[in-house]
């Protein structure tokens, strides 16, 4: 049996530059890991089963693990059978990433076992065709990503700071939100220019951003306004991550987030950038 480590993500900043004619959407953002991390359990087995922790995550075929085992095997004409056991921490919805990453994880470990069939392009491309944050996982640091998530750029930065994310216990639905995009929304690439100077220093960064659909999901879930509103309050930035709904402060939480989250049902996570 091996364990292996599955991070989540957070999007610093996320802006919408275009609709697609293929329905999705190019987006500008800047995105890297943190260690909030699912563990995913492999060991050999006569097929392949995926199954999870987690009640409300498809078991099986319907699996993003599942799905992108099976693309695998169907670009590389190799058979992996394995018995995937994953403990989901990551909570689901949040825009955290947790299964894109989950598939990323699954991705790199099989290619390594088979002696690296794929080159780092290859797996890119084929973790852009099963999901539009899979191919992030595949970087280190912090990574500019623009197209419909399968552009991206290294910084050469890594960032170190701590972070806090609160999950206020409510998925939000990605397809959705994006769905609710509307053109007055979208932004110039061109005005976009000025964050590309931000990104050396972390918390001037988040001062300066915005998050489109963070916008969208929080006119929608009263409970991620009301996540912001308590952070705000007391005297954080916090920030959308993705299509929400978890919000993230770059620092440590002080003991009155504790007690918030704990009395609201939120959940707090104390984590920081790898
Ligand atoms: C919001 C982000 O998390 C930011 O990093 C990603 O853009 C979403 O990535 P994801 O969850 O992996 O998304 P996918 O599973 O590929 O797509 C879910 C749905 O979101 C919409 N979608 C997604 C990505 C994108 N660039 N444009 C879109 O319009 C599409 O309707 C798609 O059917
Ligand atoms: N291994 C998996 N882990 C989590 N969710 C999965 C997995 N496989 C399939 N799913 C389904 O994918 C959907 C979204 O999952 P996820 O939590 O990764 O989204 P998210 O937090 O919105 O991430 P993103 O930031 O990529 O939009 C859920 O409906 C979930 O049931």
């Amino acid at each position: 049996m091996e364990i292996l480590l599955s991070p989540a993500k957070i999007n610093l900043g996320l802006w919408i530059t275009e609709k697609r004619p293929d329905g999705y959407h190019n987006i500008y953002t800047y995105m890297h890991k943190v260690s909030l991390y699912d563990r995913i359990f492999v060991k050999p087995s006569p097929i392949l089963k995926v199954s999870s922790s987690n009640p409300s995550v498809p078991e099986g075929k319907e699996n993003i693990v599942y799905k992108a085992v099976k693309e695998f095997e169907n670009y590389t004409g190799l058979e992996v059978n394995l018995e995937i056991f994953i403990e989901k921490n990551i909570p689901v919805g949040a825009g955290l990433g947790g299964g894109s990453s989950n598939a990323a994880t699954i991705l790199k470990y099989i290619n390594d076992k088979f002696g690296k069939p794929l080159s780092e392009e290859e797996l890119i491309k084929l973790g852009a065709s099963i999901g539009s944050d899979i191919p992030f996982f595949f970087k280190e640091g912090l990574v500019k990503v623009t197209g419909k998530g399968d552009i991206l750029e290294d910084t050469d930065i890594k960032y170190e700071n701590p972070v806090f994310i609160i999950y206020p216990n409510i998925p939000s639905d990605t397809k959705d939100i994006y769905s609710k995009v509307d053109y007055k929304m979208l932004t110039k690439l061109e005005d976009l220019a000025k964050i590309d100077s931000l990104i050396f220093d972390v918390n001037k960064l988040v001062e300066n951003i915005e998050n489109t659909l963070g916008i969208i999901a929080k006119e929608h879930i009263g409970t991620i306004r009301e996540v912001l509103n308590t952070v705000e309050y007391l005297g954080y930035i916090g920030n959308i991550t993705g299509s929400g709904s978890a919000v993230y402060v770059i620092g440590e939480p002080g003991n009155e987030v504790d007690i918030i989250c704990k009395a609201k049902n939120w959940k707090l996570f104390k984590v920081k950038f790898i």
